[in-house]
């Protein structure tokens, strides 16, 4: 792990309300993972969430939930004080009430993408259901999440955001790219607002490709799907028996 991945995982381990914040290919997924995986180990509960499904989808085996699931949030459409009541007397959310209630760690991925209305109905849920005396009822929040486009209507604008996270920790060691303007290049695009310099970098590479295996290009798509298929029918084209090799790795993130 890197100098900012251990300052995540010890502030973590001392039970403080912690905001990760990162750019692309720092190492989020990566360190969230270790964190969760280790403190599942020792026994705590602590919940996954993320905002989409999709973004679920990089987390599958640690069982993630979407955030609308854990707060019983369903499509929105409800006060947070007719969530309350509907989550205590609707038996249809009894897991969901479990759930939070013995929920001690809540982590939020993908932060950037909920609203100040989301993030302020999800922590009302929790103080009502837990201890109405504490933020979030007294779960350890730890929000992971890019600053991206910020219109004034996102969740780090809620009243209570720094009082409740006095810790932010920034990723910022890029660990799948090591160019400098390559990295630079990426950040710019993930906000659409690219640089003359980063126009000119990307326009320099523009050249005709002399691959004459067909095989041997690497292929963009814009949908999981559409590169599944690809990956599907290369591996099809692969003489003989297909085989499957499990593979683990483990990290120690308290260490
Ligand atoms: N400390 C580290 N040492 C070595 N490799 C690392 C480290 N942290 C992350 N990586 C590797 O760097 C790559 C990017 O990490 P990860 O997918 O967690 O980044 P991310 O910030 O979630 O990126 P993105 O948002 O682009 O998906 C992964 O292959 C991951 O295994």
């Amino acid at each position: 792990m890197d100098t900012d991945q251990k300052l995540c995982c010890s502030l973590i381990k001392k039970e403080h309300y912690v905001g990760i914040f990162w750019q692309v290919g720092t190492g989020n997924t990566f360190t969230i993972k270790a964190i969760v995986e280790k403190l599942k180990k020792e026994g705590q509960n602590v919940s996954l969430n993320c905002y989409t499904g999709i973004a679920c989808l990089n987390y599958t085996r640690l069982k993630p939930l979407t955030l609308h699931t854990f707060a019983g949030l369903e499509d929105g459409r409800h006060s947070k004080e007719k969530l309350v009541y509907r989550l205590t007397t609707d038996e249809q959310f009894e897991k969901t009430l479990m759930c939070i209630h013995s929920t001690d760690i809540l982590i939020i991925d993908k932060v950037s993408m909920v609203s100040k209305r989301v993030f302020e109905t999800v922590e009302y849920v929790c103080k009502k259901l837990k201890d109405p005396s504490k933020l979030f009822g007294g779960m350890q929040v730890v929000l992971c999440g890019d600053f991206g486009d910020d219109n004034g209507d996102y969740c780090f604008h809620v009243d209570f955001f720094s009082k409740c996270f006095p810790h932010i920790v920034i990723l910022s060691q890029n660990h799948r790219q090591k160019e400098p303007m390559l990295i630079k290049a990426v950040n710019e695009l993930a906000h659409g607002e690219p640089s003359p310099e980063t126009n000119a970098f990307i326009e320099s590479l523009a050249r005709p490709l002399s691959v004459d295996d067909q095989t041997d290009i690497t292929r963009l798509y814009a949908r999981n799907f559409d590169a599944d298929i690809s990956n599907y029918r290369y591996l099809e084209s692969i003489p003989g028996p297909l085989c499957t090799f499990e593979a683990e790795d483990s990290i120690d993130a308290f260490e």
